[in-house]
């Protein structure tokens, strides 16, 4: 036998841990003497532990192991949940819609076969060449052997095992390649495995000794080294797996989808942007944790999951991981941990928080959540609330390409657990009458997908400072709202400042019985919540836990904090801080995790946790419908987005005049002629000819009066530069004109006759339109995607980002058209020129809503363009396309400050000027409150 010793590794190994033959070598037969002696005198030397606790891995728990493997190893698939409506919506500045710049995910074709390698920075330790036929590069072959981890060595070193090294078996005689002993079955067999099928595929290891046995008397060579689903595993693995009695690698495991649950779910939704729009306690666009101010509202399970997440006792504990320190992996584009994650970071903390606070959080669960065992039959549901009842840190290893933590070759990731109200009674999906498999139906191997190493990517959209509308919402949310299984709390429970509930009971750490009870010490390392060094200053969750799953914690001999056991494959110090960290307790004492061996949670630890008496529902899951919000008027209304039908359908509001359900069409609280908003009541204090303000850009400014009817005009004209060579030319790029008219009766009739039109008509008026390319800054968002305010188009097809159905001239509204005569009016009188309009577009923005920086430059728009501002005063700024300029001197200069600001009032026209002016420029207008604008267009669509 040869024996290939490689150690790869960007960071240079302790000494005595430095491997005898660099990595990639044909060592010669003396150092591979060398090497062996070494090993030899090493492989007895490892620490036996204090009477392991282990369980001891009897025929009967192997068997048992065998029987129910782990549900945990990673199955992810890339999602896409991001949003950010483009060119004149893309860019909004909507709170809700904030995008966060460190987005990891990214879409990729779905039910492609990927198949992540874990790789490590790890001394590797092949025992043979592969056989001849395998016809992996040498480097692929190296990195296929156990990795044993750098750290975990070094971990071992520091405990006093002085130059430990993986224990090598005997050389083994060779033999002819022989099929892997795993039993995963050939893709092509798995890949038709019927999801029907409930049952597990039973591994066809056997008991561990007869394993030992099979390999050494065998004297295999070394078996395929990626014999579990791209998991690395070399003889030695097999061997330290063997003699330290923990199980089998198991496969992937994939959860069965079983069809819908029979009883349809209080909320759901087909698109990213209904969940948004329609419930308070879910507004991350981008993010899995929708939090503000380090509450958490609302958790979203779908892709990206991590090893050891878990969906045990039909949803009653839910087991998922923190999200952030994301990438993706540069050659996979899979995501993986970059970073550690840490209790100092945003969304960990948070869920800290409400572990410790024991805040109710409500989780959700999107189509690309694996571990979900039913078709959820749509696009997200919402589960319930749930409490967090625990959280700790594993050891998550580097994955290929990504850097590793200075001496490590791991990441921290944060597990997080999360437990049912029993409040709610039993999870909506449970039916007794319905097929909802059991735990052990749940899961069958699945090899098309290892992904041991993602990891979530869970980011905060940038919450607006106050969630906008939620304190509002909550507020007003019925105790009960239209169905009483919507799994809110009982009538008569109360809604605290519409957000979660505080602890009412107060933390048990000052009670002085607390200190008295060791368990309660022994609690700490299931996260005591934020508390890298495990000290223990919040309690009471992590005791009641400790109570509750009658699980023996250790104290960890290194760092004397206690740890509970929470695999059955053995204690592990959960102390991130710990050298002993993540090193599993065997009977042959500490061993590091070999790659493949999945841990199995504990059953003890997996128990579901009854609710403590301190946690309770704060609100529904269901807002309340639109007919039972104080009415508030045409555009004010405080669910403009969006509202959750009795059907259980979330909507987006996408017509104006009525909340309609796309699903069972059932419409709610249709607006009436008594809705009418009348200008006055909108229009606040008059301007100061537009309280205009402007900055270099702005070469020349006009004012002008006009009469019948009067008007008084302003006129910026807005600077283009051409450069020849470093000098600059000044150009005019175009001409703004602000039309402040002296009476607006005219203006007032239009704006109610819009309304009029709106509420009178059947058909929709005023609809909010789909994006045409839905996606973010950064990544699609999951669903068809809205523009925020709704837009009615006469005339010609203007071919913008939203998808707009043009209305003929003929048949448009009377108010339409009168729109358009007056702009053409005005435009002939401030140009002294017909424009040739042939298209208009209303807009009508509710409270909130705005139009955010675009251009109107489509092809084939003519230089002309006019618009009316109807009802709340707006802002209208212009900037420069262009925003670092370039000064005569060659120097650049950032141009921040728009060119031009401007308030637009009711009964306003502003005409703009000049086709560079689109290209030079863009314009966003924020309106004040509710309001209608009329823009008119001349589009040659022959272009
Ligand atoms: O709301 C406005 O006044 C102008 C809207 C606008 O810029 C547009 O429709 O392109
Ligand atoms: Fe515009």
């Amino acid at each position: 036998m040869s024996l290939h010793l490689t150690g790869h590794s960007s960071h240079s190994l302790p000494p005595h841990s430095q491997p005898l033959i660099e990595y990639g070598q044909i060592p010669s037969t003396d150092q591979l003497s060398r090497r062996s002696k070494r090993l030899q005198g090493q492989r007895d030397a490892l620490i036996p532990l204090p009477p392991p606790k282990c369980p001891r891995l009897t025929r009967s728990t192997a068997a048992k192991l065998e029987r129910s493997p782990s549900l945990l190893d990673d199955l992810s698939d890339d999602n896409n949940e991001d949003i950010g409506p483009h060119s004149r919506v893309e860019k909004e500045e909507d709170p809700d819609f904030s995008l966060v710049t460190s987005i990891t995910r990214q879409s990729k074709p779905r039910g492609k076969n990927r198949r992540v390698e874990p790789t490590y920075n790890t001394l590797d330790v092949e025992v043979e060449p592969l056989p001849k036929e395998d016809k992996k590069p040498a480097a692929a072959r190296a990195h296929s052997a156990w990795k044993v981890s750098r750290a975990n060595v070094s971990a071992l070193n520091a405990l006093g095992l002085r130059d430990w090294t993986p224990a090598i078996p005997p050389p083994l005689p060779k033999r002819a390649s022989r099929p892997d002993a795993s039993n995963a079955p050939p893709k092509s067999k798995l890949k038709k495995s019927s999801t029907k099928e409930t049952e597990l595929r039973q591994r066809t290891d056997t008991t561990p000794l007869r394993e030992l046995t099979e390999i050494i008397g065998t004297g295999s060579t070394v078996p395929t080294l990626t014999d579990h689903l791209g998991i690395s595993s070399s003889l030695f693995t097999k061997v330290l797996r063997i003699i330290a009695k923990l199980p089998a690698p198991v496969q992937i495991l994939k959860v069965i989808k079983h069809p819908p649950p029979k009883t349809r779910p209080p909320v759901w939704a087909e698109s990213r942007q209904e969940l948004c729009e329609t419930l308070p306690y879910y507004r991350a666009y981008q993010s899995g944790l929708y939090m503000h101010a380090k509450m958490g509202y609302g958790y979203l399970l779908d892709g990206f999951g991590a090893p050891r997440d878990i969906w045990a006792h039909e949803g009653r504990v839910i087991i998922s991981h923190g999200g952030g320190q994301s990438t993706h992996h540069p050659s996979t584009a899979r995501v993986v941990l970059c970073d550690d994650q840490s209790s100092e970071q945003a969304r960990i903390d948070t869920l800290l928080q409400a572990a410790r606070n024991r805040t109710p959080i409500v989780l959700l669960a999107g189509e690309g959540y694996e571990l979900l065992p039913w078709e959820p039959g749509c696009t997200y549901v919402v589960l319930g609330w749930y409490w967090v009842s625990a959280t700790w840190v594993e050891a998550e290893p580097v994955a290929q390409g990504i850097e590793a933590p200075a001496g490590r070759d791991y990441h921290h990731r944060y597990k997080i657990r999360f437990d049912w109200i029993d409040t709610q009674g039993d999870p909506w999906w449970i039916d007794e009458h319905s097929s909802t498999p059991s735990d052990e139906e749940i899961v069958e191997k699945m090899v098309e997908e290892a992904s041991p190493d993602t990891s979530s990517d869970h980011y905060d959209s940038g919450l607006p400072l106050v969630p906008s509308g939620l304190e509002d919402m909550l507020k007003l949310l019925p105790v009960s709202s239209h169905k009483e299984n919507c799994n809110g709390p009982a009538p008569g429970h109360l809604i605290v400042d519409g957000l979660p509930t505080p602890p009412i009971t107060p933390p048990r750490a000052k009670d002085p019985m607390d200190h008295a009870s060791p368990s309660l010490r022994s609690a700490s390392s299931i996260e005591p919540i934020g508390h890298d060094k495990c000290e223990i200053s919040s309690p009471t969750t992590a005791t009641e836990i400790i109570d509750a799953l009658d699980r023996p914690e250790q104290i960890c001999p290194t760092c004397k904090q206690p740890s509970l056991q929470i695999y059955l494959e053995g204690w592990t110090c959960l102390i991130h801080s710990c050298p002993q960290f993540w090193l599993l307790s065997t009977c042959i004492g500490l061993t590091p995790i070999p790659p493949g061996i999945s841990l199995t949670y504990h059953p003890s630890f997996l128990r579901h946790m009854s609710t403590p008496s301190s946690v309770k529902i704060p609100y529904s899951i269901l807002p309340p419908l639109p007919t039972t919000l104080p009415g508030g008027g045409m555009g004010d209304r405080n669910i403009w987005k969006g509202f959750v039908c009795e059907c259980g359908r979330a909507n987006c509001r996408y017509r104006w005049e009525t909340w309609e359900c796309r699903h069972c069409g059932k419409q709610f609280g249709a607006l009436t002629n008594a809705d009418i908003v009348p200008p006055e009541v909108l229009n606040s204090a008059g301007t100061l000819l537009g309280n205009a303000l402007v900055n270099d850009d702005i070469l020349q400014t006009e004012i002008k009066r006009l009469s019948s009817p009067p008007a008084t005009v302003l006129t910026y004209q807005l600077q283009g530069s051409v450069f020849l060579y470093s000098l600059a030319l000044l150009t005019i790029s175009g001409v703004v004109y602000h039309i402040i008219p002296d009476f607006t009766a005219h203006s007032d009739a239009l704006f109610q006759a819009y309304q009029q039109e709106a509420v009178s008509t059947q058909d929709p008026l005023f609809q909010r339109r789909a994006l045409k390319a839905n996606t973010g800054l950064f990544l699609p968002v999951k669903g068809q995607t809205l523009a925020q305010h709704f837009t009615l188009n006469s005339g010609a097809e203007y071919k913008y980002a939203v998808d707009t159905v043009s209305v003929s001239f003929e048949d448009s509204p009377a108010c339409v058209m009168e729109a358009l005569a007056l702009l053409r009016t005005e435009a002939l009188r401030v140009l002294g020129e017909e424009a040739n309009f042939n298209e208009i577009l209303s807009v009508l923005y509710c409270q909130g809503q705005k139009m955010n920086w675009h251009d109107d430059g489509e092809e084939g728009l003519g230089p002309i363009v006019a618009s009316l501002s109807l009802g709340s005063q707006a802002t209208m700024s212009f900037r420069r396309k262009t925003r670092r300029l370039r000064l005569p001197d060659g120097q650049t200069k950032v141009n921040a400050v728009p060119s031009l600001s401007i308030t637009l009032s009711h009964g306003d026209v502003v005409i703009m000027q000049g086709d560079k002016l689109q290209r030079r420029y863009e314009h966003r207008v924020v309106p004040k409150g509710f309001r209608i604008a009329a823009t008119a267009r001349y589009i040659d669509n022959a272009q």
